[in-house]
């Protein structure tokens, strides 16, 4: 929640820090995508907006043709006439709105895709500085008012402009003093506007921040709901998200207040302007029963131009929402993605790893970087076993060898290439990962499985890894086999079933690097056993890196780093790390009395 409050804060500052101009041509280059239809949609709002214009001369021909000289033509037309009209107005009204809300839900729609396309090429670090929730808000909320606001915004410009000009000019024409005193009021409306502007778009980006907000306690109260209920947290995250919840009704409130508040102040301009004309037409104007049709037709005119009006005096409300809110969807589509400027194609390595002299930190600037210097290899073919405690950078040095991050000095080579310099695809076709959190996907076990090698569907291969990593024990059990679906994060599953999929997935691939991370954390000691045989035996052969909390588990590697602090303190075979008799020979011994612990909890400093 300080963290919501904090980015929330930190954005108040920039609320208005972008190029208005520059966002809005860029939005309306979305709609251009779309010209024809655009046109179309705005031609008809023309015609719409017209009969709408002509309603006031039409009120006052009815007046006098039909009530005072009794033209027997007009008696005997006008309803045709007016029924014409009216169909005229309901289907050019249809066309005009079903082509902008098409144009609309279009832009949605690419913009989207746009989201998402770049959102999967993103680099981890854009994923470690904004949650998933926030991410989701921007995709679904965000997008969804920028769009809707812009077509609304085309709706009003076009429509109701051209009432406006039609209504304006007739009421020029009928007098054009009036008139002049009439529109008056503009630079008052303007300044009215004017005022608004700078409140709406404040306003309109805290509330897309605040929905961010609701957006992070939802999705952290579901997927932590097991804890809450265990550690009682009910009452803190209801606060969190009473905060979150509270700071949006409050910009909503303040939004809404600035939107009512810009209508009445528009009436209370014009009243007085309406008043006036009233007079001058009863004390100056009033001539005979002609006099009567124009006034009446006048004030109609007068009348009628308020709804396009107020509409219009709003229209900056929807193009600062809309802007807004595509400010922050541009954002996303124009982060950087992952870096991939490496031209060698490199898809049939050796499995040769080399990490020179490799420092690294996630922030530029952390004093303490989480590794210092780091110099190991991993022969084609080697096990090398990454011990040490908690936040060593363990987990940080597999990062590095998936280039989900570059060091900041030092190189890692693979068969002598620089990281850097292979393509990235390329780089990430020859390792395999199981991670401690095993990321399933709401899809089939059969899917999860293949996932990203659909097209590669072999049913041999399938089968095999099904049985090396003994998913076939509870894939029986199972009444729809491999076309259970697992469920988000694969939450009906058990953690052993979860990982032994992800085992599979692994063995499946068939790389020849193998990074697994407490790859058998999660399984009793039956299954666990099965799964080592398997991975012992997928493990031959290639280049492992394995990192594991259990010393029992590694004892075979042909190199153990010993990890503290972001430096290596050791490293060498089993036997000689014992020999030597320091941290990992203290570690050894401290594990073999508590054959339980599977942790660094006794680590010696
Ligand atoms: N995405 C990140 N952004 C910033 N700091 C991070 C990030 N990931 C890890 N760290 C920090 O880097 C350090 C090393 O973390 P790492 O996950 O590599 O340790 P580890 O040895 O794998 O720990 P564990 O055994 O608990 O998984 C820790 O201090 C951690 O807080």
């Amino acid at each position: 929640m300080i963290e919501t409050n904090t980015s929330i804060a930190t954005d108040k500052r920039d609320a208005s820090a972008f190029d208005v101009r520059a966002v809005f041509l860029r939005l309306l280059r979305y709609l251009f995508r779309h010209g024809h239809l655009l046109a179309l949609a705005v031609g008809f709002m023309v015609l719409t907006g017209l009969i709408e214009a002509s309603v006031a001369a039409f009120i006052e021909k009815v007046l006098k043709n039909g009530f005072l000289t009794g033209d027997q033509w007009f008696v005997k037309w006008s309803g045709i006439m007016l029924m014409v009209v009216v169909f005229a107005r309901a289907i050019f009204g249809f066309i005009a709105n079903y082509t902008m809300a098409k144009v609309g839900r279009l832009v949605i729609y690419e913009i989207r895709q746009d989201i998402f396309y770049n959102l999967l090429r993103l680099p981890t670090r854009y994923f470690d500085q904004n949650s998933s929730a926030k991410n989701v808000s921007k995709l679904i909320y965000d997008v969804e008012t920028t769009a809707v606001a812009t077509t609304d915004t085309l709706s009003i410009l076009f429509k109701d402009s051209v009432v406006t000009i039609g209504l304006v000019s007739w009421l020029f024409y009928k007098d054009w003093r009036l008139t002049l005193i009439f529109l008056l009021t503009i630079p008052f409306l303007i300044g009215i506007i004017r005022y608004a502007n700078k409140r709406f778009r404040r306003t309109s980006k805290e509330i897309q921040d605040s929905m961010g907000g609701i957006a992070d306690t939802v999705k952290e109260a579901s997927i932590g709901h097991k804890v809450i209920k265990v550690y009682g947290g009910q009452e803190q995250e209801f606060e969190n998200f009473t905060n979150a919840n509270r700071f949006n009704l409050q910009q909503n409130l303040k939004r809404a207040k600035v939107s009512a508040g810009i209508v009445p102040s528009t009436l209370l301009l014009v009243g007085p302007i309406l008043a006036l004309i009233l007079y001058i037409f009863l004390n100056y104007l009033r001539e005979g029963p002609e006099s009567a049709a124009a006034f009446v037709s006048y004030i109609m005119a007068c009348l009628m131009l308020m709804s396009p009006l107020k509409r219009l005096a709003k229209v900056n409300e929807k193009i600062q929402i809309g802007v807004t809110a595509a400010n922050s969807v541009f954002s996303v589509i124009d982060a950087e993605p992952e870096q991939n400027t490496g031209t060698v194609d490199y898809s049939e390595t050796q499995g040769h790893l080399r990490f020179d002299d490799v420092s690294f930190c996630y922030a530029q600037d952390d004093d303490q970087p989480v590794l210092q210097n780091i110099d190991f290899e991993i022969k084609p073919g080697e096990r090398v076993a990454l011990v040490g405690p908690s936040g060593s950078g363990k987990s940080t040095i597999t990062s590095l060898i998936l280039r989900f991050y570059r060091p900041q000095s030092g190189v890692i080579r693979l068969d002598g290439h620089d990281l850097n310099d292979l393509v990235l695809g390329d780089l990430r076709d020859q390792v395999s990962l199981v991670s401690q959190e095993t990321s399933l996907f709401d899809d089939t076990i059969g899917r999860n499985i293949m996932y990203g090698m659909l097209d590669t569907y072999d049913e041999a291969r399938l089968n095999a890894a099904i049985k090396a990593a003994h998913v076939d024990e509870f894939l029986h059990e199972l009444p729809l086999g491999l076309e259970t679906v697992v469920g988000e994060h694969g939450l009906r599953l058990s953690g052993g079933q979860r990982q032994r999929i992800a085992i599979a997935r692994a063995i499946y691939k068939d790389s020849p690097i193998l990074i697994l991370d407490e790859a058998t954390s999660a399984l009793d000691n039956k299954s666990e056993r099965y799964v080592q045989d398997a991975l012992e035996a997928l493990m031959k052969g290639r280049t492992s890196l394995v990192i594991a909390h259990r010393l029992s588990t590694i004892e075979s590697a042909d190199n153990i780093v010993v990890l503290d602090h972001g430096r290596i303190v050791e490293q060498g075979p089993h036997k000689k790390l014992l020999r030597q008799g320091g941290v990992y020979a203290d570690l050894h011994r401290a594990q073999s009395k508590n054959p339980g612990k599977k942790g660094f909890f006794f680590w010696n400093r």
